[in-house]
C-alpha cells in the first residue's frame, strides 16, 4: 500500500512541480496517473522508490516512510521503470543489466540465471543478452528496462510511460503481462486506452495537483472533465 500526504516538490531551479498532493494506493490495486505534459506526473511516480524525498509532507510504501534512511528498504520493495530507459540500463552488456539487481543482493546465481532466461525469453530479448543496451532499438529497451525491474519481484510496480515506442503487438503483450502481474501498481501514461485496460483507478494531475480522481470506469468516459485537463477520451470511446 501507498500514502502519500501533502507532498509539495521544488526542483533546485525554483520549479514547483507537486503541490500538496495526497493520494492512496490500497495494496493490489491498480492506479493510472494522467494529465497534461509538465502536470508533475514524473515528480511524483519518482518519489516512489527513493529517486527523490518529500520535501514536505509524508509518503509511505507499506507501511515504511521514505525517508533517506529508509531508500534500500523501499527500493527492494517498489521498482520504477523510467520515462527513459537509458536512465536505467548503465552495463556495457544487456544480460548484466538483467541480473545486476538481484546480484547485488546476493541472490542464488542459479536461480537469477534460469529466471533471468525466462524473462529475456518472454520479451523477445534473449538472443539480444550480449548485445549493450545503447544499441537497441527504442522498444527493446523500453522492454529491457522492464525486464530489469520486474527480476527484483517488487510488490509495488511504478511505471512512467510503459507504452511509449512499443509496437500493437508488445503494446498488447505488455497489457497481458502487466495484468498478470500480482503487484501494486502506479502507471504514468499520456495512452488512456492503456490505463483503461490496466488501472482500476485513475487520478488526474494538472499544474502540479491532483485535478480528480476516483473508479478509471468513471473518469475516463467523462469527456468534459477530460478535456479540462487538457487530455482527450480514450480511442475507444471516441466512435
Ligand atoms: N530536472 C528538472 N529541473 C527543473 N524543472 C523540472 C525538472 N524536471 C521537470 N521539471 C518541471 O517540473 C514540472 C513537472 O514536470 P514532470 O516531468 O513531472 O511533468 P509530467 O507530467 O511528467 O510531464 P510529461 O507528460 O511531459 O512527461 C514541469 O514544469 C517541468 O518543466
Amino acid at each position: 500500500m501507498i500514502t502519500i500526504e501533502q507532498v509539495s516538490f521544488s526542483y533546485p531551479d525554483g520549479t514547483r512541480a507537486l503541490h500538496d498532493v495526497s493520494l492512496t494506493v490500497l495494496a493490489g490495486e491498480s492506479t493510472g496517473i494522467v494529465g497534461a505534459n509538465g502536470a508533475g506526473k514524473s515528480t511524483l511516480v519518482n518519489h516512489l522508490n527513493g529517486w527523490y524525498l518529500p520535501q514536505t509532507g509524508k509518503i509511505t510504501i507499506n507501511g515504511v516512510e521514505l525517508l533517506k534512511k529508509n531508500r534500500e528498504i523501499i527500493r527492494k520493495q517498489a521498482g520504477l521503470v523510467f520515462q527513459n530507459p537509458d536512465d536505467q540500463l548503465f552495463m556495457s552488456r544487456l544480460y548484466d543489466d538483467i541480473i545486476f539487481g538481484p546480484d547485488n543482493l546476493g541472490m542464488n546465481k542459479q536461480k537469477t540465471a534460469e529466471e533471468a532466461e525466462r524473462i529475456l525469453r518472454d520479451f523477445d530479448l534473449w538472443e539480444l543478452r550480449d548485445k549493450p543496451p545503447s544499441r537497441l532499438s527504442q522498444g527493446q529497451k523500453r522492454f529491457a528496462a522492464f525486464a530489469a525491474v520486474l527480476m527484483m519481484h517488487p510488490s509495488v510496480l511504478v511505471m512512467d510511460e510503459p507504452t511509449s515506442d512499443l509496437d500493437p503487438r508488445n503494446r498488447k503483450r505488455l497489457i497481458s503481462l502487466v495484468n498478470a502481474l500480482p503487484a501494486t501498481r502506479v502507471t504514468v501514461s499520456h495512452d488512456l486506452d492503456f490505463i483503461r485496460d490496466t488501472c482500476s483507478e485513475v487520478c488526474i494531475m494538472s499544474e502540479g495537483r491532483i485535478a480528480a480522481k476516483g473508479a478509471a470506469k468513471e473518469i475516463l468516459r467523462d469527456r468534459g472533465l477530460l478535456e479540462a485537463n487538457g487530455l482527450e477520451l480514450p480511442l475507444r470511446l471516441q466512435e
